[in-house]
């Protein structure tokens, strides 16, 4: 069994997360306050180290009023442990869980020991990168069963070629970045044909700030 998985991204017309310069305000206000309404109704919320070491979030509902018991699980995909201890997704507003690969040496071993004793919850899983498909076994065993992912575009790209993924929610903004090194929603090495891509249903559409929200469910 798995957590249903809800992808939720602000980007621009040419799907870009972000600028080359790591600037990543899309999103106007009340867009965020969409998110954070998606955020406060799921069990975790889920991000690539890439996200973590860039952005340094904080991934609790902040955008709208809300307890401390409706911030989710924080879920970071590290395989390497590279997060830092000043993290503020490390702080104690929420629980959070980092995923790691099953390959511990000295150093991850201290870093696991620094972080438990932080509260932090460490799941190993694979080899050479984070097995997101055990990962999705282990969240759903301590009652994660909706989880949001938001981004970035490598870890999108990881959860969508495993077939992770069950609806997409978009936010367009009427910008372009431009830039071929700037993030776009779905990294990674990309699929080689149209027979195998990730196939999406439109199931709603509206305006929002500036721009559009696009709803999808992920066919299967
Ligand atoms: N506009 C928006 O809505 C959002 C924008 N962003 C932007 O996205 C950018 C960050 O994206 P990106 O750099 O791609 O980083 P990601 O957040 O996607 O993190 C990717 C990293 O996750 C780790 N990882 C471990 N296992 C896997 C796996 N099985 N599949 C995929 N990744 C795995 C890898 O690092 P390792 O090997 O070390 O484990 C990988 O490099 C930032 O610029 C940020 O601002 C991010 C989220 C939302
Ligand atoms: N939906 C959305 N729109 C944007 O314009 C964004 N820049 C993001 N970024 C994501 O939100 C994280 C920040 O969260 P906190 O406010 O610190 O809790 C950031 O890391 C991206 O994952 N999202």
């Amino acid at each position: 069994m798995k957590p249903y998985v809800i992808s939720n991204v602000g980007m621009t017309l040419d799907g870009k997360l972000a600028t080359i310069a790591n600037d990543s305000r899309i999103s106007g206000e009340e867009d965020l306050k969409r998110v954070h309404q998606i955020r406060k109704e799921v069990d975790g919320i889920m991000v690539g180290i890439g996200t973590v070491l860039k952005d340094d979030p904080r991934l609790t509902v902040h955008k709208i009023p809300a307890k401390k018991e409706d911030n989710p699980v924080r879920i970071v995909v590290d395989s390497k442990l590279r997060v830092p201890l000043n993290a503020r997704v490390l702080n104690k507003d929420a629980k959070t869980i980092i995923a790691t690969t099953e390959e511990i040496n000295e150093e991850k071993e201290e870093k696991i020991k620094k972080l438990t004793e932080m509260g932090v919850e460490v799941i190993k899983v694979g080899k050479g990168k984070v097995d997101l498909r055990k990962l999705m076994e282990e969240l759903y065993k301590r009652g994660i069963k909706k989880i949001l992912l938001e981004g970035g575009g490598t870890l999108n790209w990881g959860m969508f070629k495993e077939n992770l993924v069950d609806e997409v929610r978009v936010f367009i903004a009427p910008k372009i970045f431009g830039g071929k090194d700037a993030p776009t929603y779905v990294d990674g090495e990309g699929f080689k044909t149209v027979d195998e891509c990730v196939k999406l249903e439109l199931k709603n559409f509206y305006r929002m700030d500036d721009g559009i929200v696009l709803e999808f469910k992920v066919k299967k």
